[in-house]
Order: structure tokens, then C-alpha cells, then sequence
């Protein structure tokens, strides 16, 4: 597979935490690579406890690893500060959530805007792309209404335009339809599905749930601190 076009890049990735204590390690990640292209998704599956987390915040940039790298869209994250990195995450980077992570106190249009009103884009240039995004979702008529005010399923909807809105190079997706029931989370994944493939992003999806990794165009167990193709997993 080449390199050159892959929006994600990670390699030889290590972590390791002090056991509590003081004494010893725990060896979570042992050597994870990891690459995504556009418009591809990567499921990843894994026990409780296997450090599916861990990778997503080393992919994110929010930790960095004991030992290996990390790239998104060619930049390497360790050749920068807090500031520029903070930065690439807000431009390039695209996060859901299980639990949506919307603020109360926004309305559904504003929620969905913030990532450009963060990057200093003006609020004319914004409107629209959350109008036409707005559409897109099936979420035109609540423009106006609280988070509170919304099922959940319109929730994850909001959530998944705002990881969307900034055109990130990468979308990182922790359970997003963990906090579903099985029809609306179907529903929340087609849509997932639909909008990342048609935008070109790359998709990195932690689950536990065979439906939602069949989404993917590969699916990684994490085990024993690596990664494996699951060859299994497609054919479910
Ligand atoms: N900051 C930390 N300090 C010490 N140990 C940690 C820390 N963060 C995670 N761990 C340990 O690393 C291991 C992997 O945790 P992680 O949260 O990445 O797993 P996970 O696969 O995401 O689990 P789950 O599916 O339950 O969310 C666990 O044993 C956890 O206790």
C-alpha cells in the first residue's frame, strides 16, 4: 500500500504506564502501526482493557508515545509543540464520542459551528456550510433547539457534523453508537458511513459491536499490546 496518499500514519507505537505503586510497568501498546486513507475506515476491536483508548489518544495527539510516531496528513506529531499541535487537532482532526459531548448551553447550530468559530473562521463564511451540513443531517427544523431538547440519536447526529463541519483530514470515533439503541445506532452509523466516505476522510472507529465494525473497510483486533488483521470480522 503506498504511503505517500495515507491521511494516517502510525508507527512502532509504544506505551507504557508505572503500575501503581511505583514498581513495574504496564505494556499496553508493543509495536502498533496503524495507516488510514481517504475515504477509508479502520474498525478497531478489542477486550476491555486492551488499550484501545490509549491508541486513540496517541492517534489524536492528545498523549504521546513511550517510542514510534505518529503522522496526520504528512505532519509528524512529534515535531510539534502544545500550541501547533492543539492547532492540527482543531483543523485536522474530527472526534465522536459515545456520550455525544455536545454543550448545553448551544443551540444545535451553534454546537455544530464551533469548530470553525475555534479556527477563527467568520460566522458569514460558516453559515453555509452548517446550513447546507444542517440539511445533510436531517437536522434543519432543530437548528434552533438545545441538546437537551434532542433524542439521542439526533444527538450523535449533531456530533457527528461537528467532527465533520472543519473538513478534518481524520475522524477518530470512540463506541459512537454505544449510548444508542439498535435501530437509531444503525441509523447514526449509515449516515456516519455516508459522509465520511463522500467527504474523503479517514476513519479510525474503536467498537465493541460487530455491527458497527461491518461499517469498516478493515477491521484490527488490539491484543496482547499489537494489532492483527481480524479476518473474521468481515465476513460476520
Ligand atoms: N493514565 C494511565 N495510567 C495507568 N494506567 C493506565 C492509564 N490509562 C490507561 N491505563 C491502563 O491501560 C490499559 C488500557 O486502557 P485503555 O483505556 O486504553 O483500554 P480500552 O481498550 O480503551 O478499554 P475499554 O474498552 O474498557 O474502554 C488498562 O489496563 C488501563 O488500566
Amino acid at each position: 500500500m503506498p504511503h505517500t496518499d495515507a491521511l494516517l500514519r502510525a508507527h512502532d507505537l509504544h506505551r507504557h504506564y508505572r503500575e501503581a505503586g511505583g514498581h513495574g510497568e504496564r505494556r499496553v501498546l508493543e509495536g502498533v502501526g496503524l495507516s488510514a486513507h481517504a475515504g477509508e475506515c479502520v474498525a478497531l476491536l478489542g477486550r476491555s482493557g486492551s488499550g484501545k483508548s490509549t491508541l486513540l489518544n496517541l492517534l489524536a495527539g492528545i498523549d504521546r508515545p513511550d517510542h514510534g510516531w505518529v503522522e496526520i496528513d504528512g505532519t509528524r506529531l512529534s515535531t510539534l509543540g502544545e500550541p501547533a499541535l492543539t492547532r492540527l487537532r482543531r483543523r485536522r482532526v474530527g472526534f465522536i464520542y459515545q456520550s455525544f459531548n455536545l454543550i448545553d448551553e448551544l443551540t444545535v447550530a451553534e454546537n455544530l459551528a464551533l469548530p470553525l468559530a475555534l479556527d477563527g473562521v467568520r460566522a458569514r463564511e460558516a453559515q453555509p456550510r452548517c446550513s447546507a451540513l444542517l440539511e445533510r443531517l436531517g437536522l434543519d427544523a432543530r437548528a434552533e433547539a438545545f441538546p437537551d431538547q434532542l433524542s439521542g440519536g439526533e444527538q450523535q447526529r449533531v456530533a457527528i457534523g461537528r467532527a465533520l463541519i472543519h473538513a478534518p483530514a481524520l475522524v477518530l470515533a470512540d463506541e459512537p453508537t454505544g449510548n444508542l439503541d439498535a435501530d437509531t445506532g444503525a441509523r447514526v452509523l449509515e449516515l456516519l458511513a455516508a459522509l465520511f466516505r463522500e467527504q474523503g476522510r479517514a476513519l479510525v472507529l474503536v467498537t465493541h459491536s460487530r455491527a458497527v465494525a461491518a461499517i469498516a473497510d478493515r477491521v484490527l483486533t488490539l491484543e496482547r499490546g499489537r494489532l492483527r488483521a481480524d479476518d473474521t470480522a468481515l465476513s460476520w
